[in-house]
């Protein structure tokens, strides 16, 4: 096993002036600790938004389950409720402490999932007692390309896998997936602890239980408000993912490892391609708005800058089911926090170096979150946002008569007129909806 040098996290939500704390990590060769590597000092300067120390419990800078919470958990939680969609995944080399972040251990406290779902569940001071608020989970996996459901009944369905479709203004969803509301931590503890065990694992070189798939647990949160009797309903997804951990290939490995293992890194490499050219495109378009000579040559497809025409990257979001279905998570409708994990030893020089290259590629990138409103909902409340503009238009003319009565009159003839085929509208969609 090897232990946790550090989880270094990275954000990329809507831009990246909302840093709140960066921090440069000099990662040292030291020549000392392992016979085989270079001896030659290297410094090589990373930023990232947040740096954790877990090796040591009794350190005092020892960074436990709940600093990354308060870190990282509670940004998610409140994004969430804002109506944001959310991501919060695990990257880094097989025993690195990703699962141990994400799910944590029996023994441990909880992992950021159990974290994240027991706050909604105990209802802190995130809501208020307002809204109604419903969370809907689902857990997949992502084994050998196929996505299986973890929270299935019975061998045969466990087994079964299942389709990825694309929804035109949904995205990539998988068809058939169940989905289970979870109403208190009892009921939360219970599914995360069944998709736990469902999940493939093996014994590999570096870690006894090695994940062999990449596994996202998924929360829907509705939330639905009536404030000043006007309606607001918004949905939002929260993935939290859990990697599989990047290992190189041991030709002694018996077929079945050997599968599972060039599966995970051709999917790790897919998403090394998406988060390179998200990166470049960011680059690109913030490159485009900078300079304002060329902003009508910069039509979403092409721009010019230093002289060479430079085009925005094509991405291949297809070409792995993880990618696929984390597209509107890695460059899309979402605030996404990256957290990658790191083994101190000297023999992983190159596998962290790799890890934190991937995380500062990711760090450029700028993704487009958006409040998820339901339409109906949205159209209701500024219908009877009008309704109320034109009521107090109404009122406030009959207070003070004009003295021209018959353009008066008229003024306020055309305003009942909207305000009752406002009311119309309303009841149509109401009828409609229900
Ligand atoms: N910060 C930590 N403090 C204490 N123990 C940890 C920490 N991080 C990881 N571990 C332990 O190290 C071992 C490997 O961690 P973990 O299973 O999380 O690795 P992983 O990156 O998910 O590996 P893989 O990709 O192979 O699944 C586990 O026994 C875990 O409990």
């Amino acid at each position: 096993m090897l232990n946790i040098l550090r989880q270094l996290c990275c954000f990329f939500g809507e831009n990246k002036t909302k840093v709140l704390f960066t921090l440069c990590l000099f990662l040292q060769l030291d020549g000392r600790v392992e016979g085989s590597v270079d001896s030659r000092e290297k410094v090589l300067e990373f930023r990232f938004d947040y740096c954790y120390w877990s090796v040591d419990p009794d350190d005092p800078q020892h960074a436990s389950q709940d600093k990354v919470f308060q870190d990282l958990g509670v940004s998610v939680l409140s994004a969430a409720s804002e109506g944001y969609n959310v991501c919060l995944f695990a990257y880094g080399q097989t025993g690195s402490g990703k699962t141990y972040t994400m799910m944590g251990t029996p023994v441990s406290n909880g992992g950021q999932i159990q974290e994240i779902l027991f706050n909604y569940l105990i209802g802190s001071n995130i809501y208020s007692g307002r809204s109604l608020i419903v969370l809907l989970c689902s857990f997949l996996e992502i084994y050998n390309e196929r996505v299986r459901d973890l929270l299935r009944g019975g061998e045969q369905k466990k087994r079964t896998s299942l389709r990825v479709r694309e929804h035109p203004e949904k995205g990539p969803y998988v068809q058939d997936l169940s989905q289970h509301v979870v109403s208190d931590c009892k009921q939360a503890m219970e599914l995360l602890e069944q998709g736990i065990s469902n999940r493939m694992t093996a014994a590999t070189h570096n870690h006894d239980a090695s994940s062999r798939s990449h596994a996202i647990f998924t929360i829907q949160y509705t939330q639905a408000i009536l404030e000043n009797n006007l309606p607001s309903e918004t949905v939002s997804r929260i993935n939290l993912v859990d990697l599989a951990g990047s290992e190189r290939a041991d030709p002694q490995y018996c077929k079945d490892r050997l599968t599972e293992g060039s599966n995970i890194n051709k999917s790790l490499v897919t998403l090394g391609i998406v988060i390179s050219a998200l990166a470049h495109n960011s680059q690109m378009s913030s490159s485009c708005q900078s300079i304002n000579t060329v902003t009508s040559e910069c039509d979403g497809s092409s721009s010019v800058s230093g002289g060479g025409a430079r085009r925005h990257c094509f991405i291949p979001y297809r070409d792995s089911v993880l990618t696929w279905l984390l597209k509107d998570s890695l460059g899309g409708n979402s605030k996404t926090i990256m957290i990658a994990t790191v083994s101190p030893s000297a023999a992983c020089y190159n596998e962290t170096l790799s890890t934190l290259r991937y995380a500062a590629h990711a760090r450029n990138i700028v993704n487009k979150p958006r409040v998820n409103e339901d339409a109906h909902v949205r159209l209701i409340r500024e219908l009877r946002e009008e309704i109320d503009r034109l009521k107090n238009m109404l009122l406030s003319f009959e207070m003070q008569r004009n003295p021209s009565p018959s353009l008066s009159d008229e003024k306020e003839g055309s305003l009942s007129e909207m305000v009752l085929q406002n009311e119309l509208k309303v009841h149509m969609f109401l009828s409609h909806t229900h």
